[in-house]
Formats: structure tokens, C-alpha cells, sequence
């Protein structure tokens, strides 16, 4: 158990990784001002850019990225940990890799995460996302012990669309994850619609907090972003939220033993026994 101030770091990449590391150092330093440990910054830090031929000319290999290096430096400097929501890095095949990265305050790689859900769909307005068409996606759950304050809290890592899937969440909870993650680039429309909502049944189902960073505003490659990174307590109360999409920080305290309490009134962990049972009414082959 322990209890820490954790910050999410709300950002606006752009196609430059240099700016983009420019803009995480600021939020870095406002984050550290305000007493943060844990930092987290949103899906796609290093870069948001759709045109094939700009992104594949900013594509590294991780120990080349310039906001991987700068995240580690940042870390290292400022003695916290920093979580990049995901950066997209060379993968080992022909695809990349949108991969989250968890620094120590000694700037040691405590864990990477590789997305598992690709985002392909096709929303109103003709917006269309192939996720899969550049990214490779894992294969293995993220799951991370840090030393944070006085004791240790095990994180659960998640990117993004992976928020919809509650079965990676569950596994992580039973696991032993106190706090779970997701952070973003959600699209505007779809973010108007689900965010809060999804944010908010992943820790009310698991007893744990969620913590998610977003991209947030109109980028420079034209997608429009949701913003409004949050922090969750496990009885689903927003601790703490970006109001809009501007980039900033917000910052809330994080008392682990809050997990035990809701899991305590609320077993439902505990109770599940839906998986395994039959269908009524002669349907179980369908
Ligand atoms: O492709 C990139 O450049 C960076 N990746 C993203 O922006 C990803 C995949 S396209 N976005 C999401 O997963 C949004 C999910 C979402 O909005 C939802 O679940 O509603």
C-alpha cells in the first residue's frame, strides 16, 4: 500500500518529435512543481502524423527515439517516474510498434507494453482508422510493480482503444493491479460520446483507479483529439480532469488502500461466475 500524487500530462503532438519532446519537458516540469511521482503522458507522445512518408521518416528504433531519450532523461533528472503513453517505435518486422514505456527515477526501463487492440473502424463523417495497416499489435499484457511514496503499486498497461476491452482490464485486476491505464489519442467524436463512461466502468468493475493522459485539440496532421485526461478513484469518482483539450496537467492523490476498501464492499471480483456457465433455453451452440 502507499500513497502518491500522480499527474497526467495532457499533450497535443504534433508531426516534429523535437517539439513534441519540447512540449513533454514543459509538462514535466509542471507536473514535478506540483508534486508529482508518477507522470503519464497519452498515446502517440513522440508523434501524430497520418501521411505514410512523414511518419515513416520520423520512425525510429526505441533507443533512437528522441522523446524516448528525452523521457528517460526527464525521469532521471527530475528523480519520477515517467510513463510514455505509447511512442511509435520500429517494430521487428515490416511494421511499427505503438509502444507505452515506463521510466524510473533512475531513467531505468522498467517495462514497455506493445497496444494489443488495433483501432480499425469506420466512424460517421468518413472518419476511418486502419490501425493495423502500420502497427504490429502484442501479445502480452503489461503489468508493472513501481516504488512510489512509501511502498509499491502495481500498474496495469493499457493504450487507448484497449479501454473497450474490459477482459484485459479484469486479468490485470486479478493479477494485482491497483492502478489501470489508458492512455489515448481518442478521437473527438467518439471520445464525446464514450470516454468518461469507458474510463470510469474499467475502475468502478475493477476497484482500482484509472489514470489515462489524452491527446487533446487539433493536430498539426488535422485529426482532432478529445482531451480530457482523467484520474479515476476505484468507486468511480473523477479525482482529477483536463477540462477540455488544451495541453496541461492535472494532478490527484493516489491512496492504494482505497483498492481494498472498494473491492471489500464491493466483491465482485470475487463473485464472478458468468465465464464457464451455459446458456438457457437450449442455446448453448450458437
Ligand atoms: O495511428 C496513429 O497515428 C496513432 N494511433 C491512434 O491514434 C489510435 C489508433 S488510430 N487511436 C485510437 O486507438 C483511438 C481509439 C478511439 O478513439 C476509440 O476507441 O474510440
Amino acid at each position: 500500500m502507499t500513497v502518491f500524487s500522480a499527474a497526467v500530462l495532457q499533450m497535443r503532438s504534433g508531426e516534429e518529435p523535437r517539439d513534441n519532446a519540447a512540449l513533454l519537458e514543459r509538462l514535466v516540469e509542471e507536473a514535478v512543481r506540483r508534486g508529482a511521482i508518477y507522470l503519464q503522458t497519452p498515446e502517440m507522445t513522440g508523434m501524430l502524423a497520418r501521411d505514410r512518408e512523414v511518419f515513416n521518416a520520423r520512425l525510429r528504433d526505441p533507443d533512437e527515439d528522441e522523446v524516448v531519450k528525452a523521457a528517460r532523461d526527464l525521469a532521471r533528472r527530475h528523480r519520477v517516474h515517467i510513463h510514455i503513453g505509447s511512442v511509435a517505435v520500429k517494430g521487428t518486422g515490416d511494421k511499427a510498434a505503438n509502444r507505452a514505456f515506463v521510466f524510473s527515477p533512475t531513467g531505468e526501463l522498467l517495462a514497455t507494453y506493445d497496444k494489443i487492440h488495433m483501432f480499425d473502424v469506420d466512424l460517421d463523417h468518413g472518419e476511418s482508422w486502419r490501425e493495423s495497416a502500420t502497427y504490429q499489435p502484442g501479445e502480452t499484457a503489461g503489468l508493472v510493480d513501481l516504488a512510489l511514496g512509501e511502498g509499491t503499486a502495481r500498474l496495469g498497461l493499457g493504450i487507448c482503444y484497449d479501454v473497450r476491452f474490459p477482459q484485459l482490464f479484469q486479468r490485470q485486476a486479478l493479477a494485482g493491479a491497483e492502478v489501470l491505464t489508458a492512455p489515448a489519442a481518442f478521437t473527438r467524436q467518439t471520445g464525446e460520446a464514450h470516454w468518461h463512461v469507458l474510463q470510469r466502468a474499467r475502475a468502478i468493475e475493477n476497484g482500482a483507479f484509472v489514470v489515462s493522459a489524452a491527446q487533446g485539440g487539433r493536430h498539426q496532421d488535422g485529426r482532432e483529439t478529445y482531451g480530457h485526461s482523467l484520474i479515476v478513484d476505484p468507486w468511480g469518482r473523477v479525482l482529477a480532469e483536463m477540462a477540455g483539450d488544451e495541453p496541461g496537467v492535472a494532478v490527484a492523490e493516489i491512496d492504494t488502500a482505497m483498492v481494498a476498501s472498494a473491492r471489500k464492499k464491493i466483491p465482485n471480483l470475487a463473485n464472478a461466475r458468468a465465464f464457464g456457465l451455459g446458456f438457457s433455453g437450449g442455446k448453448d451452440r450458437l
